[in-house]
This record gives C-alpha cells, structure tokens and sequence, in this order.
C-alpha cells in the first residue's frame, strides 16, 4: 500500500521526530537520499565525476537539501553550481557545505540560463512542502529553462509550485523526470495534475514512519492489497451465495450500455447477473448465461446488489434500485438529478461512480473545478450524498462518507481509458464486487484497480475499446492474484 499524510500532520511527525535527535538529522539523511538517486541517474548518462549539476535553491529547507545533496556530488567530482533565488536566504549550513565541498553559487558574472543549458542534472530545490500558489514570477524563467535544458530534472521533495495537500497545480509549477520525496507520500505525489509533474517518484526512509499516525489521509492500493480483497468462492458457495448483481441499464437509445456493464459484472466475482431493462436481447445474444427481465427492478427478483444507470437515458429504475435495502451503484445517466435525500436516507450502501462533468453537475460547479481540484470534490460529493464517491478520471478517487477512512487513490489508471463504454464495464465490475460483498470502498477501489490494471494490458500502448477493457478484466485478476 502507498499511503500520503497531509502537511500538517508531515510537520507534526516531523518536529518530534526532531526532538529526539540531533541538529540537522534529518536533512542530513534526507539529502544523502536525494544525492543517491542523482549519482544514480547520472550514472546512467554517463558518470558522475565531471557531470555538470545545477541547483535550484529557493529560501527554506527543500534549498537546503538540494545544497547538501550537491556538496555530496561535488565530492565525487561533479561541477555542481546554485542558482539563488533569494541569495540573502538560502539554506547557510547547506550553502556552507556546497561551498566547502568545492560546489559554486552563481555571481553576477554568470548567466544562469547558459548554466542550465549546459547541465546534465538539475535539482529543484525551490520550495517544497513550504511552497505555495504555483511558482513565485522569478522563479518561472529558471524553472522553465531547467525543462528547457537537455538535462535530468531532478526534484526535491515535490516538483516546485504544487500543491502538496490537493495535487492541485496553480498557475505554473516545475516539470520533473524524478521526484525524491522524504518520510512519507504527500496528496500531491498520488494525485493529478501534481503526480504528473512529478515523473517517477522515489521515496527516502528519514524515519519519519515511527511517529506517523497509524491512519493515513490517503492510500493507492497495490497488488497484494487487491489480491487480500477480491471474493474467492469456496466450497459451499453456489451461485446465490457468491451473490446476484442485477444491473439496471441500456435503453433502445443505448443497448451497447446494458451489454457493456453486464460484461463487466460477469468479471467481478458475482455468480449471477440479473439483467433489468429494455436491452434484453442484445444482452442475451451477447452473454447467454445472464438473467432477464423487462422490469421494473422492485418485480425482478432477489439481488445482492444494483448497479443503476449506464444508457438508461430517461428509462425509470433509479428510485426502485435506490428503494432496495441492498447496495447499490449509480453511474452515468443514474446520476442525473439525482436526490440527495433519498440517497442520504438509504440504510445500505450506496456508490457514486460520476466522472468529472458529472461530479461538476452535481455540485453545481464547472467541471474544470473539478478536475483541477479532485480531492476537494469526491469529499464534499461524500458530505452532500452521506455516500461512498468513486470519481473517475486521470486519478481515480474513492471517498467514503465516514472521514476517518482514507480516500483511495487508483494508480493503475491509463488515459486509453478515455474510451466510450469504458465507464459502463467499470459500473458492472464494481457492481458485481458489491453483490459479492466488498464494502463500497472496496468494491470502488478494487473495481478502479481491476479495470485500470485490465485497460493497461489490452492497451501496451494502443487505443483500446471498452470490449478489450471488459475481455482484459480475467487476466487482471489473474495478475493481481498471482503478484505479477
Ligand atoms: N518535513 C520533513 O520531515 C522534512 C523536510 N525537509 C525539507 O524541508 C522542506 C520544507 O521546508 P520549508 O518548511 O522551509 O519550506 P520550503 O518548501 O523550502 O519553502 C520555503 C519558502 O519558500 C517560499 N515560498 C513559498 N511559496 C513559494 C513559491 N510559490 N515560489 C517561491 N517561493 C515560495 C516561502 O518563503 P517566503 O518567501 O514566503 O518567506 C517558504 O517559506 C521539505 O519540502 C523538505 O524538502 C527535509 O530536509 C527533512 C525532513
Ligand atoms: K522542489
């Protein structure tokens, strides 16, 4: 499991971790880490000893590491320069140690933009979990010509002018190839846009754990933690047992919906899907196996589990599945105008499943709000529904209702994914993990999981249709299963 603290609780941890030790500890160690990945990646373009090296070094601490960090390459032999952005407050034990390490601060006689262009390395050191509102104006022409260079962009602990606690990028931050970050994950290395800036995040033990609290803010599952979730039958189980997903869906606008999400929820782990709607026969001729019925829900019979909404367009089915005193999904055209009320007044769970323009509409925001800031959504989507929200998009979120749950994070997401029908093959699956009995939570995080992970394989970097997704969804499983 990758997990993130916030700001706040990083500096708590951080200041007792500080009491116990001595002055300078842990920048000390968090800059050996950062000196070891660059040794690493220039070891990679060539060597260290005589590699050109440029620090970014704004006022605080994360300029302290980056100086400490290139005193370190400067005793194996790099030519390692700072660029100072406010000279009079730069880092001084670190300033010190790059200065007496055979490092240089750039004077007045050399231009900063003919250093970066010729450097192999550049470590960003501007601001780190001290920084924000995206880049300060000085600090854009440096930034942008660290981009600009040929060289690696290293950064240090989170690239320059993101917002660690949201992922939010406002106005203009630092593009890196490779982010050191110390102690823990922030918000901002797990979600986009910031993750994206980022490039490849390594994380360095400052020992911070011990003093973290047992319960993170926010947690990306992993292969193993996917494979301790998913439903495994056994020897008892018939098809009742193992769960009935019904799913309401497709409409005579849109049968391909009601073949896409039943699709889906065949790969999820129920042992039957109940099929309700006017899309019967396309259903049937796809996938024999399914239950049909005309509807309404409420006549259809038992199931564990609804999922509601994909094609529907202005079909009935919402207020019944909703009605229902088992879990239910809403997706898509399930979700428009949705009522608060009834959702909240639910005694079962209930899962959200909006992409961003959805989230907007029902938050009454732009849909750009959304996308720029996708924690602050699925949270206040969790607050006015009373239920669990799986925001989809470039980092799939999942929120639920209770504050003390971390929200998850889903790091097998694609943009192949961008894809039509997608989103109906990921209402199914997670709908079918619901019948099956995974909390909403689960069921949302472990579906995103399965139908990223299905997407990425299908792909290997070729468009991919939702069918592909759907066909991809056993060897996802298998994989995840099997620890591949
Ligand atoms: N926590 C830990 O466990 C450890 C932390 N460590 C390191 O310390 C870092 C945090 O250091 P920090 O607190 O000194 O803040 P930091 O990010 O350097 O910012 C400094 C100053 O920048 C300014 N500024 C603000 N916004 C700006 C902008 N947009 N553009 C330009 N400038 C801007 C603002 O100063 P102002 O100019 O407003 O006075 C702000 O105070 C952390 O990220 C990690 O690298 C490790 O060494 C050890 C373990
Ligand atoms: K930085």
């Amino acid at each position: 499991m990758r997990i993130a603290y916030s700001v706040e609780t990083v500096r708590t941890a951080e200041r007792e971790l500080m009491d116990r030790l001595p002055d300078g500890a842990l920048m000390r160690r968090a800059a050996a880490g950062l000196a070891a990945v660059c040794v690493d990646l220039l070891r990679r373009r060539g060597r260290v000893y005589g590699s050109r090296v440029v620090l970014l070094v704004g006022s605080g601490d994360n300029g302290g590491d980056a100086l400490y960090a290139g005193a370190a390459l400067a005793r194996r032999g790099a030519g390692v320069a700072a660029v100072l952005l406010a000279p009079e407050r730069a880092h001084a034990g670190g300033l010190a140690a790059l200065l007496g390490s055979g490092g240089r601060s750039l004077d007045n006689s050399s231009d900063p933009f003919d250093v970066l262009a010729a450097a192999d390395l550049v470590v960003d050191g501007i601001t780190g979990i001290g920084g924000r509102g995206g880049l300060r104006p000085d600090a854009v022409p440096v930034a942008r010509a660290a981009r600009g260079s040929g060289a690696v962009v290293v950064a240090v602990d989170l690239p320059s002018g993101v917002e660690a606690d949201s992922g939010e990028v406002v106005g203009e931050a630092l593009r890196a190839d490779a982010t050191v970050t110390f102690g823990t994950y922030k918000p901002g290395h797990l979600i986009d846009p910031a993750r994206e800036y980022a490039g490849a995040t390594r994380l360095v033990d400052i020992g911070l754990g011990s003093v973290l609290p047992s319960v993170p803010e926010l947690e990306a599952l992993q292969h193993a933690d996917v494979a301790r979730l998913l439903p495994v039958p056994t020897g008892e189980s018939d098809k009742y047992r193992r769960g009935v997903v019904g799913v309401v869906a497709g409409s005579a606008r849109y049968p391909g919906a009601a073949v896409l999400a039943v699709a889906g929820a065949l790969h999820g782990g129920a042992g039957a899907v109940r099929y309700v709607g006017p899309a019967g026969d396309a259903v049937i001729a796809r996938f024999p196996e399914t239950l049909v019925h005309a509807g309404p829900p409420a006549k259809a019979g038992r199931v564990q589990a609804w999922v509601v909404g994909p094609g529907l367009g202005d079909e009935p089915g919402v207020r019944d599945a909703l009605a229902s005193d088992v879990p239910v999904l809403v997706d898509a055209d399930g979700l428009r105008g949705l009522d608060a009320g009834a959702v909240r007044a639910r005694t079962a769970p209930t899962l959200l499943t909006p992409h961003a323009g959805e989230a907007a509409a029902l938050l009454g925001v732009p849909r750009g709000e959304v996308e720029a800031g996708r924690l602050a959504a699925v949270r206040e989507l969790t607050a006015r529904y009373g239920a669990t929200v799986l925001l989809k998009g470039s980092t799939t979120l999942v929120a639920s209702p209770d504050l003390s749950d971390p929200v998850r994070v889903n790091p097998t997401g694609t943009p192949w994914l961008a894809t039509a029908g997608s989103g109906d093959v990921l209402s199914g699956l997670t709908g079918s993990l619901l019948a099956s009995g995974l909390p909403a939570r689960d069921a949302g995080s472990v579906g995103a999981y399965l139908h990223g992970l299905a997407a990425r394989t299908a792909a290997r970097g070729a468009p991919v249709s939702a069918e592909d997704v759907a066909a991809g969804l056993r060897g996802a499983w298998r994989d995840v299963v099997s620890g591949e």
